[in-house]
């Protein structure tokens, strides 16, 4: 038997989570993807129903340390009551899982009816000028794998109503972009823990070699990781408006110059003395540690980005 059209997937997941949550929730505003080491960004939220995703037909497990498999429902906000959603945990194609599977829950959160999502990630730094612990307001990213033929809209659209073509020079809501340093002056959060960039995604799950890192600088990313950019596709895709913040949790390294073991022999061999450089390697421990000290004030400007969506998103044009 042919499987079914994936909207008809959708539509059942969709009923299957409604049906275990009071009327409220069944129809969230907002979307949240909680990043490594950041599912705490919903502890603010008010009234929660979880829902496991062991629940939700269709929906992988989440298997990377610092990811949790369950959809958090509640409301958000100090000023409004705003019902929202967020993906404790998300799936990675080095998890093995297909692209589809990767953006699943976008489509369902968008067939639940959110109007805009929040996409959150733990990523390097190419940039020097990015220093740890910075939140990146994504404006542009650089799909290596999606250029090279790994694009989660490949295959049959979405709905008949989606485009085949879809232009994604737009991806990043500006309104939405706007928000972040709004909510940022309400906090008195330091200017300076914000800089604007773009994401280059790479598969994982290995770290960057430091010609891979300078390579993706060259080409003009900011910042690199191993999600998200699926998950933007299948937003807008839907029509779902998308901010993305990029926590840097580590520096890419790549030194400006190789050591060079030919010196430090020959050196050794002259009876010189060789200072040995330390040799710096990126770890999921350190990319967990900068998300647990950066999460209480993610968590707070995530919830302001909330509170001000409703009144200036408002004009659709704007975006
Ligand atoms: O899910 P995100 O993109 O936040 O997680 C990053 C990328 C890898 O999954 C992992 C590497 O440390 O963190
Ligand atoms: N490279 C790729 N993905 C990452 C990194 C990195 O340096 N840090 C966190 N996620």
């Amino acid at each position: 038997m042919a499987p079914a059209p994936i909207f008809e997937t959708i539509a059942s997941t969709v009923e299957a989570i409604r049906s275990q949550l009071p009327d409220g929730l069944k129809n969230p505003r907002v979307g949240i993807v909680c990043g490594s080491g950041l599912s705490g960004l919903a502890a603010s939220m008010k009234e929660v129903v979880e829902v496991a995703y062991d629940n939700v037909p269709g929906f992988a497990k989440s298997t990377v340390p610092g990811h949790r498999s369950s959809l958090a429902f509640g409301f958000m906000g100090d000023n409004q009551r705003v019902p929202v959603v967020a993906m404790l945990g998300r799936f990675h194609p080095y998890e093995g899982h297909s692209l589809s599977t990767v953006v699943y829950p976008i489509r369902v959160l968008a067939a639940l009816g959110i109007k805009d999502i929040i996409i959150t990630n733990a990523a390097g730094a190419l940039n020097p000028e990015i220093k740890v612990g910075t939140v990146v307001v994504v404006r542009d990213h650089l799909a290596l794998p999606g250029l090279a033929g790994m694009n989660p809209l490949l295959g049959p659209t979405f709905s008949s109503t989606t485009p085949r073509f879809l232009p994604v020079s737009d991806a990043y809501s500006p309104a939405l972009r706007r928000l972040v340093f709004l909510a940022a002056n309400e906090l008195s959060i330091p200017w300076s823990d914000f800089a604007e960039g773009t994401y280059a995604w790479v598969s994982g799950p290995t770290y960057e070699t430091p010609a891979e890192g300078r390579f993706l600088r060259a080409a003009g990313a900011d910042m690199v990781g191993m999600s998200t950019v699926p998950e933007v596709l299948a937003a807008r895709e839907a029509g779902v408006g998308v901010l993305v913040l990029s926590l840097a949790t580590n520096m890419v390294v790549i030194p400006e110059k190789y050591r060079s073991i030919k010196e430090e022999v020959e050196a050794e061999l002259l009876g010189k003395k060789v200072e040995l450089p330390v040799e710096e390697v990126v770890s999921h421990e350190e990319v967990l540690l900068i998300g647990r000290q950066k999460g209480e004030m993610m968590k707070s400007l995530v919830e302001k980005i909330i509170d001000l969506i409703p009144a200036s998103v408002r004009d659709e044009s704007q975006k």
